[in-house]
């Protein structure tokens, strides 16, 4: 097992004395990257500024390689942490060339000519180190300041949503680059995203946030696959609820007939129960005797994206391949195709649409 780079011991930490994260604790390993993923205002980008020293701590601490950096009183300048920071908006230096900006933060460095130069290879901009910020793309610019960030050595990368005024292909494609030229260099860094696709594509070990609390710690599978709160399940990977009833420790009725999860769940038989479904759970089954009707779809490329309403009137999600199209308001005969179920007791109602990320795709009757 690699060393411990930083570990965040119950930290908190806000804005005159107004908690915003609260009680949060995690460590990653030398050459990992992790990421703090959650929706807006959840207190990411806090966090950040917390560990690179620019917000003080109210109560636990951050170490860096062991060393205490911040405490309750007690702060290690931003300078001297080893931290290096890429920003969503590059913040290079508009007068300075583009090999002049990855230089300065290693302007007395008697080799800076030769790390600059390796530099610049590494982020595939070998021949642009003469030019100006003003004269690069966006993603060029970013590359910049990944190298920038990069030529101190810092025992820590922090990156702050530094894909996200890139689009579309280009986000993709820079995020991989990012993440081989990271792993390439077996440098530790956190990330701060509200894109799911891009935390997972890019990190080793991500924690979602919710409201300043940390809800898990986890590799991406398992925050796929285990979610542990049902804000993780519903928060990542398109997941919704139907309610249920344990019969036994592995058996559930609900309205999709009776699911056999893969263990022994740790509730009483009789509990009242949700059970996470994703839109791949459901299958499409022309002999079922469970039938729904396509209230609903969104044409997705590679997949399209049906709604499905039960007899019951509950609502279901399922993606099928798009040249298995469907009209609205066929009837479908469908089943259950999850051999590993995830549930957690009953809260409150269960309402389908209100946790489907892509309700606002899906209005009713919008497409054939
Ligand atoms: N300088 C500040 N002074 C007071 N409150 C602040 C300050 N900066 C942020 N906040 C508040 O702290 C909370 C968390 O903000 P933060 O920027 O950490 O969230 P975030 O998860 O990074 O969000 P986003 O994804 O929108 O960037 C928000 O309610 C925000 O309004």
């Amino acid at each position: 097992m690699s060393q411990i780079v930083l570990e965040l011991n119950h930290l908190s930490c806000g804005y005159d004395s107004h908690p915003i994260v609260q009680d949060l604790s995690l460590h990653l390993r030398a050459g990992d990257i992790g990421c703090l993923l959650g929706p807006s205002g959840c207190g990411k980008t806090t966090t950040l500024r917390s560990i690179a020293g620019f917000e003080p701590v109210t109560a636990g601490e951050i170490r860096l390689q062991g060393e205490v950096m911040s405490s309750p009183g007690q702060r290690v300048p931003p300078e001297q942490r080893r931290i290096g920071m890429v920003f969503q908006d590059y913040a290079l230096f508009p007068h300075l060339t583009v090999a002049e900006n990855i230089a300065f933060g290693i302007s007395k460095h008697p080799e800076r000519r030769r790390i600059v130069s390796e530099l610049l290879e590494l982020v595939n901009l070998d021949r642009l180190g003469k030019r100006y910020p003003h004269e690069l793309s966006g993603g060029q610019q970013q590359r910049v300041a990944l190298a920038r960030a990069l030529a101190p050595e810092p025992a820590l990368l922090l990156l702050d949503e530094p894909f996200s005024n890139l689009d579309g292909d280009l986000r993709r494609r820079l995020s991989a680059e990012v993440r081989d030229i990271l792993k390439t260099r077996g440098i530790s860094a956190l990330l701060v995203t509200h894109d799911q696709n891009e935390a997972f594509a890019v990190c080793d070990q991500v924690g979602v946030l919710r409201d300043g609390r940390l809800q898990q710690w986890d590799t991406p599978f398992n925050l796929y696959h285990e979610p542990a709160t049902p804000f993780v399940a519903s928060f990542i990977g398109q997941g919704y609820f139907i309610r249920g009833q344990l019969l036994t420790p592995d058996t559930v009725q609900t309205e999709l007939g009776v699911l056999r999860g893969d263990r022994a769940y740790q509730l009483p038989p009789g509990s009242a129960v949700d059970v996470l479904l994703r839109p791949d759970d459901i299958v499409g089954q022309a002999s079922s005797p469970l039938t729904a009707t396509i209230t609903g779809k969104v044409f997705l490329g590679a997949t399209t994206l049906y709604r499905l309403q039960l007899p019951t009137g509950s609502t279901v999600e399922t993606l099928f391949p798009s040249h298995d199209d469907h009209p609205l308001g066929e009837v479908l005969g469908i089943s259950v195709a999850a051999d590993h179920l995830v549930i957690f007791p009953a809260q409150g109602s269960v309402n389908v649409s209100a946790q489907l990320p892509l309700e606002q795709m899906l209005e009713e009757g919008d497409s054939d």
